[in-house]
């Protein structure tokens, strides 16, 4: 017996669960469906940064995972299967994807991570409904995601590793079971529970309600456009209700957007008219309704991302984030008063930050999340107030010019800020608070990528670096953190080194870091076995690359390497959306571009820095190394 009407509209049919997970059997097997389990053979391997978001990666995954099963068992001549069911569960941490620790050490990288913080883990599944029309397979599939969100205690190194040494974390996302052992290193769940387990149930359910009990002719026609969802929840629903999933399906094909053709994404709770999925009525120039698919909600997500860009921006400005770390919760009017703002815009700007997961919003006033206090707050470690201040007064203007820079091939600043600077940088020197902005968007960056830069490769062999534009020595004190034996030249322009004391950090790290005023294009270079130039490169245009790295190559000794820090763009640039996007960035500002890994390979051999190795890192920097033979 089903307990639930909707479930038993699969009763009659051949169903799949294109999953190994121990767990997704047993939720799916508790609540009465009868089903095969056929374990997917796709190798989660998706490229990650090619994804804007964490859980479009999940259910791209999910996709897949099913995809390849249906079309396997379509080809093995084994009966198709009507329904197969995929979905793969990952964990988000600081814009990190986490997935199956590969070995201990990975379950103590992943929960370290995770210890103290509030992470989201995100289950994407997709619903295959599989035909066989003359032998070929047809299929239509559906697909959708859940974000809940796990807060963990402060845990102990020594707790840490017991519980790795259980065996638990191996075959677990994120590297825990929150079902069993894991359970205790939770303080807080914000969702369903299920989901982390790895199958979000009441979802599920609800997506197959929209499926085989779509919204009735008549409410279709007496709902707006904008209306909350038509299948809001699956539990007053009856076998008797005369639709049928083929017949959803023929009014549901169309997406004018040309985005994926089904299963909206959203979360939990969210009850915009996206989540519907299903047709809405619009009327045509005689007024005369008709069908159209669900909204095309990556479209209208890209529509509003300047909305959101420029909300972050303000309650930054405003200092919000810091005002809250202080003193939240706070309600509107205290913060209005405070920060010296009206009530009325104050709290729309709050509400609209609670809404992109900023803030938190609850009857005492709006506090800041976990994420908002770590890299929106302008003193913290990783902060990233002087970037965000610095695309607000800087970027902006320059991006309202992004039509003139495509028309014209050429960068904006004459347009922006009215004025023509023949040097890239002179525009930020010109006075000293647009040049301590720079250096705080520099340096915000530098702190948030130092680390994995200064370890994507083993550089405890050289004895001396030299960072070339090294700015305020974020990068070149990290690596003297990670390599104690090594000493760091940080070489830049005198305007830099003259306001880099602001931006040292205290304690005895200091001593191996020395700083240097120069031009890298006139000036000599200081010796050094290993030259860096982080952020550099995509500044210029080929013509002046070659110019600083014949340089390079003329002070780099064999043995002595190069080692370039970049967003590095895939062979076909047309993956990774952030470094494209910065690529359009440096068009409105600079003569520079991004680059691919083969470009820069192109660009090093030329200056015989031949045997080029690449690591893409996750973060917002690649690194490159080449060693000089
Ligand atoms: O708290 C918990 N969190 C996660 C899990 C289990 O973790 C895995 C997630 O991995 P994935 O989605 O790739 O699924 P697989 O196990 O590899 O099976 P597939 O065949 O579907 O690829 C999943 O098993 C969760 O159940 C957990 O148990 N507790």
């Amino acid at each position: 017996m089903v307990l639930n009407p909707v479930l038993g509209k699969l009763v009659s049919k051949r169903v799949v669960l294109a999953s190994a997970s121990p767990r997704r059997r047993e939720i799916l097997t508790n609540v009465g469906l009868r089903f095969e389990v056929v374990p997917s053979w796709f190798k989660e391997t998706l490229e990650k940064s090619s994804f804007t978001a964490p859980y479009e990666y999940a259910v791209e995954t999910a996709k897949q995972k099913a995809l390849e099963v249906a079309n396997r068992m379509h080809v093995k001549h084994m009966r198709t299967p009507d329904v197969v069911i995929g979905a793969d569960t990952i964990v988000s941490v600081d814009e990190q994807i986490l997935e199956k620790p590969v070995d201990k050490q990975d379950a103590y990288r992943m929960l370290s991570r995770l210890n103290g913080k509030e992470h989201s883990v995100f289950t994407g599944v997709a619903i295959i409904h599989c035909h066989s029309k003359d032998n070929q397979l047809e299929m239509e599939i559906t697909d959708f995601y859940e974000e809940t969100k796990v807060k963990f205690s402060e845990l102990s190194e020594e707790l840490l590793w017991e519980y790795i040494d259980s065996g638990e974390p191996m075959d677990k996302a994120g590297g825990y079971g929150i079902q069993a052992l894991g359970g205790m290193l939770v303080e807080y769940v914000h969702g369903d529970f299920l989901n982390v387990v790895g199958f979000p149930l009441n979802h599920f359910c609800k997506k197959l309600a929209e499926l085989y009990y779509p919204p009735s002719k008549h409410n279709i026609q007496h709902k707006k456009y904008d209306s909350i969802p038509s299948v809001d929840t699956f539990e007053n629903l009856s076998d008797g209700e005369s639709s049928n999933f083929t017949e959803h399906k023929a009014a549901s094909k169309l997406d004018h957007s040309g985005m994926r053709s089904s299963g909206a994404a959203y979360t939990s709770g969210n009850t915009s008219a996206v989540r519907t999925g299903f047709t809405v009525p619009l009327e045509n120039q005689n007024g005369v309704s008709q069908s159209a698919s669900k909204l095309p909600s990556k479209i209208l997500e890209l529509m509003d991302g300047f909305r959101a860009s420029k909300a972050l921006f303000v309650a930054s400005k405003l200092k919000i984030f810091d005002h809250l770390k202080d003193k939240g919760p706070a309600k509107a009017v205290d913060i209005a008063n405070d920060v010296g703002t009206s009530v009325c815009g104050t709290e729309r700007l709050l509400d609209a930050c609670a809404s992109l997961g900023l803030l938190e919003k609850t009857p005492q006033g709006y506090s800041n999340t976990d994420s908002a206090n770590t890299y929106l707050t302008s003193d913290g470690k990783y902060s990233l107030h002087g970037y965000i201040i610095h695309s607000n007064d800087h970027l902006w203007p320059l991006f309202t010019n992004l039509e003139f820079a495509v028309k014209e091939g050429s960068r904006q600043n004459h347009r922006a800020f009215g004025k023509k600077a023949d040097d890239l940088f002179k525009d930020y020197y010109h006075s000293q608070e647009v040049n301590q902005r720079f250096m705080a968007a520099m340096h915000s960056i530098a702190h948030l990528t130092a680390r994995d830069v200064a370890t994507a490769f083993d550089l405890s062999q050289f004895k001396s670096a030299c960072d070339l534009g090294g700015c305020t020595g974020a990068l070149a004190y990290e690596l003297v953190q990670v390599y104690p034996n090594l000493k760091v030249t940080v070489f830049d322009l005198p305007e830099v080194i003259a306001n880099t004391s602001y931006f040292q950090p205290s304690g005895q790290h200091t001593a191996p870091v020395t700083f240097v005023s120069g031009d890298f294009f006139k000036d000599n270079l200081p010796e050094a076995d290993l030259y860096i130039l982080s952020r550099v490169l995509h500044d210029w245009p080929d013509e002046k690359i070659h110019v600083l790295l014949s340089k390079v190559s003329a002070v780099c000794r064999p043995g002595c390497a190069i080692l370039l820090a970049e967003m590095v763009l895939d062979d076909e640039k047309k993956n990774r959306s952030t470094a494209l996007l910065q690529s359009l960035n440096m068009l409105v500002q600079t003569e520079g571009k991004e680059r691919s890994g083969s470009e820069y390979q192109a660009l090093l051999k030329q200056h015989g820095f031949k045997n080029v190795k690449i690591r893409i890192t996750g973060n917002l920097l690649d690194v490159i190394l080449c060693v000089k033979t």
